[in-house]
């Protein structure tokens, strides 16, 4: 196994500039090894351009990108795009074959094996211009798969996939995250970033808006219910008992609040409590993912 959290690809300053438009603009970021960064933002925010630009796709007009450490060799990469180059008039199994062909060192039993990890080793005789959109994207996270890559690069994988195919999408990325690879993934499903990454980059108009990482505050949303939810003196008392949360607020008509590790849930429920809230009229409705996300950018 690869030594976990070693520097694969650094990306220093990173731009990107069509024309007078940066699509892509001063972006750090770090892919080590065993982690996974997940890439959010709106549409147009620049995260295909980003991948591309790690790839090597695309020549960078500004910043640096470095591979590995000086002493090692180039890290080799497998990735999603969506474009995905796939030849539509031969298999999928031919597909990989040429690919496996190009990359050297694969052998045919771990093309079977990529293709049995997708689910795809039944279709894989069939033309890929056969194909549905899902069935395109599992043979090309096949193809990524091929020759063990130390880094995967994966735009929107999702994209396309069945719901078994979404779960075993992220079993994947967790096996190969285990097993050393470093990842990183563009997706707008904020439940798979949430679920799937160690750091969640959010970017918007090309730049790094924010970030953050497993030992982030998490956010917990609640619900007041029954008398609880009589509104003027339950929420006041709600927000006296939560005061020490800076940043704890009102979703109406929920009361969301952030919360650091050191303070988890049963503490906030506890202070709910002590204010004479009681726990039976308050809704524990889980962690909020969605918290980070509201108000960076609107419609
Ligand atoms: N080849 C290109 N020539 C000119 N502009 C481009 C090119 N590729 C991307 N752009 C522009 O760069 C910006 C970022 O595009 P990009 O595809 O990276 O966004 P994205 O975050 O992947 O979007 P989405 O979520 O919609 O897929 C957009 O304004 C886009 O129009």
């Amino acid at each position: 196994m690869d030594s976990p959290n070693r520097a694969l690809l650094e990306a220093t300053r990173l731009g990107k500039r069509f024309g007078k438009h940066w699509a892509v603009r001063d972006v750090d970021l770090s892919v080590r090894s065993g982690r996974t960064i997940g890439i959010v933002g709106p549409n147009g925010a620049g995260k295909t351009t980003l991948l591309a630009a790690l790839l090597g796709l695309i020549e960078p007009s500004a910043g640096e990108l470095s591979l590995g450490d000086a002493n090692s060799a180039r890290p080799r990469f497998g990735a999603v795009l969506d474009q995905d180059g796939l030849i539509n008039s031969v298999s999928g199994r031919r597909n990989l074959d040429q690919w496996a062909g190009m990359l050297g060192n694969v052998t045919s039993g771990e093309i079977d094996d990529c293709l049995d990890a997708v689910g795809m080793r039944a279709a894989a005789h069939r033309r890929v211009g056969t194909y549905s959109l899902g069935m395109r994207r599992r043979l090309c996270l096949a193809r990524a798969l091929l020759g063990e890559p130390e880094i995967l690069v994966l735009d929107e994988p999702g994209n396309g996939l069945d719901p078994a195919g979404v779960i075993r999408l992220k079993e994947l990325v967790a096996e190969r995250a285990r097993a050393g690879t470093g990842v990183i993934f563009s997706s707008h499903s904020i439940a798979d970033v949430d679920e799937m990454s160690d750091e969640v980059v959010y970017i918007s108009e090309g730049r790094v808006v924010t970030r953050w990482a497993e030992d982030s505050p998490r956010w917990w949303k609640l619900r007041l219910a029954g008398e609880a939810a009589e509104p003027e003196n339950s929420r006041h008392a709600a927000s006296v008992a939560l005061k020490e949360y800076d940043w704890a607020h009102w979703i109406d008509p929920y009361v969301g609040l952030i919360a650091a590790q050191s303070a988890p849930l049963h503490e906030l429920l506890a202070l709910l409590s002590a204010a004479e809230l009681p726990l039976s009229n308050v809704v524990d409705l889980g962690r909020d993912i969605e918290q980070p996300f509201r108000g960076l950018d609107s419609w």
